[in-house]
């Protein structure tokens, strides 16, 4: 029997490939998705940003979760994604809505050396990276205000919600703690000028993943238009 020939194939980085669902939700920023999921389960392992065994977790338990904020957020403003890691979810949303500004905002050297290494990789021109604490931000800056496994509530809160003008939105992703870490906010959301929290619970049947995401609004000015789970202005 004749042989036949096979081309070696370049080893794909575990973890990376991407999921059906991945050209649905990022279009025609797929490739870039996909190269951020490789710098992740790659550079961010290695330079521990992220877990040893996020490999295999990087696009639904990172990518997905973080790109499912993107459905509260409108197509147009200024965002601070503030405590942002190695990105989330800053990046995802980024690639989701690029008429949006983000900015990335770490103090940790390491990290931000990173987000810079990945904005630039990815050539996003509506992204810029903030080596600084959140608090020290000038205050009434950003329209939008993201978070991640940043701080309880009550913590978040008093960085977040100075950033935001008038009218602006908060929006946090939580787990299981989301509205006990609400009730223990409500106090410190009235000093702040918070004038509604709502819990929004947002699910994406392609990604099969599902947020749960702390809203709260700013007194006051034109209120940003963030959408509900049903498409609806809220
Ligand atoms: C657990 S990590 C979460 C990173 C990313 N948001 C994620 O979900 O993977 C918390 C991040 O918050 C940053 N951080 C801590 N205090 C901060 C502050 N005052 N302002 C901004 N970022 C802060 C840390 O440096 C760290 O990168």
């Amino acid at each position: 029997m004749p042989t036949t020939d096979v081309e070696p194939t370049a080893p794909v980085p575990r973890g990376t490939g991407a999921p059906v669902w991945a050209a649905d939700v990022f279009g025609p920023r797929l490739a870039q998705a996909t190269a951020y999921a490789e710098l992740l389960a790659g550079a961010g392992i290695e330079r521990g940003l992220l877990g040893p065994r996020e490999a295999d977790r990087v696009w639904g338990r990172h990518i997905g979760n973080s790109a499912l904020v993107a459905e509260l957020l409108p197509e147009t403003g200024r965002l601070a994604d503030i405590g942002s890691g190695a990105g989330l979810p800053g990046i995802p949303i980024a690639l989701r809505r690029p008429q949006l500004e983000v900015v990335l905002v770490e103090p940790l050297l390491r990290r931000s050396q990173f987000l810079t290494e990945v904005v630039d990789e990815l050539g996003l021109d509506n992204v810029t990276v903030v080596r600084e604490r959140a608090e020290k931000l000038p205050k009434r800056s950003f329209d939008l205000v993201t978070a991640r496994a940043v701080a309880p509530l009550p913590k978040l809160s008093q960085w977040a919600l100075p950033l935001l003008r008038a009218g602006g939105t908060l929006l946090a992703l939580k787990g299981q703690s989301a509205s006990a870490e609400l009730e223990e906010a409500r106090s410190v959301l009235g000093r702040l000028a918070a004038e509604e929290a709502t819990i929004e619970q947002v699910e994406n049947e392609s990604i099969g993943e599902s947020a749960t995401i702390v809203r709260v609004r700013k007194q006051g000015g034109a209120r940003t238009a963030t959408t509900g789970k049903d498409g609806q202005s809220a």
